[in-house]
């Protein structure tokens, strides 16, 4: 089912929550939506669901709204953070329960349960109750619940971040194969942005209310619509400088193109960066420490004092003090006018 939401606007004790979001979650596909504490994604993700109502706006499900149909008529289904079993229930009867409401019969309603729960390899756990389980297995279980009841639009709070990193790597695989096998369009809240670059067909960068760049992974990373977006994804380096006739020109680096003349900042991602023992030697090694895996590095500009961070891969051939050529991949720049 593909989800739209058109210009939603939240206001909670009288504060406005979210401002005017728009968005179009493609069937099937896998979005997440990413930022940092407080800038509302849970807020629109109950929204979606039917929980919060929004002040402004439609949700449209399948190019119809559904403004006015409650939670459990929307199709969509949460599954939070704290997974919310049901305590007294067992496992199978947790699983069952949706399709229960539904008034599907008991062989039926067993059957499936017995496949959700072999699919989550959860085979075995039919008769155990929450406190006889792991933070991993409740989770599964909880997973397996919320496909019980065939979901059009899987809703995900946060729910890897109680999980260890082993846990955590292993319920993302999973999730992401049943959302692929069950092709469910999934909304995933997340603060991590490694989990919304490796998970998603597409993200959306949340900013204090607002959806500040909504893009597929690569896009985002690699082509950010403003410095915010940029520095939301890690290290990045920035050059001054003008744009002439079609050339952007500053104290270390000119290439040609496509913008119109003015003043702009030209944006490096580390990996867009590549040093050289060889060349014309114009930066200076002035800091270098191991990160795991690769060093991070400091560099200098000889003449202008330009300073910029890269990183450099294990084992660096380079000491602090090195005169070396760094050499910028201009295919991969962004500019921002100043
Ligand atoms: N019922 C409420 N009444 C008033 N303000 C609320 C209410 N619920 C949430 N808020 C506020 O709305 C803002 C957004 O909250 P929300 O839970 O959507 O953020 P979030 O991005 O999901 O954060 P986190 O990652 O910490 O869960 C916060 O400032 C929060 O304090």
């Amino acid at each position: 089912m593909e989800l739209s939401l058109q210009n939603i606007s939240v206001s909670l004790s009288g504060k406005e929550i979210l401002k005017s979001i728009s968005l179009t979650v493609e069937e099937g596909i896998f979005v997440s939506l990413l930022g940092a504490s407080g800038c509302g994604k849970s807020t629109l993700l109950k929204t979606i669901a039917g929980i919060i109502p929004q002040t402004r706006g439609s949700v449209i499900l399948d190019g119809k709204s559904a403004d006015k149909l409650p939670c459990h008529k929307r199709g969509t289904v949460i599954v939070f953070q704290d997974f919310r079993l049901f305590p007294h229930m067992t496992v199978v009867e947790n699983i069952s329960f949706p399709l229960k409401m539904r008034g599907v019969s008991k062989e039926e309603y067993l059957k499936i349960a017995s496949e959700l729960l072999e699919k989550v390899q959860l085979t075995g756990f039919e008769n155990r109750r929450s406190y006889e389980m792991s933070g991993g297995q409740i989770q599964r279980v909880a997973l397996a619940r919320a496909l019980a009841a065939k979901p059009n639009v899987l809703l995900l709070d946060e729910p890897f971040s109680s999980l260890d990193v082993n846990l955590r790597k292993e319920m993302r695989s999973l999730v992401l194969k049943l959302q692929k096998e069950f092709k469910i369009t999934t909304v995933l809240v997340t603060h991590d942005r490694h989990e919304a670059l490796t998970m998603s067909d597409k993200v959306a960068l949340m900013m204090d209310g607002k959806i500040l760049q909504y893009d597929t992974p690569e896009k985002i990373f690699e082509s950010p619509v403003s410095r915010q977006v940029a520095d939301y994804f890690g290290d990045v380096i920035y050059i001054d400088g003008i744009v002439k006739d079609h050339i952007f020109q500053s104290e270390i680096i000119s290439f040609s193109v496509d913008k119109p003349d003015g003043l702009y900042e030209v944006m490096f991602r580390p990996s867009a960066v590549q040093i050289m023992s060889n060349g014309n030697k114009n930066f200076r090694i002035c800091d270098l420490s191991y990160q795991g895996e690769n060093y991070s590095a400091r560099l200098e500009h000889n003449e202008t004092k330009i300073k910029l961070n890269t990183t450099i891969p294990f084992p660096s051939p380079y000491q602090i003090g090195d005169v070396v050529t760094v050499l910028f991949d201009t295919n991969r720049s962004v500019l921002f006018p100043v």
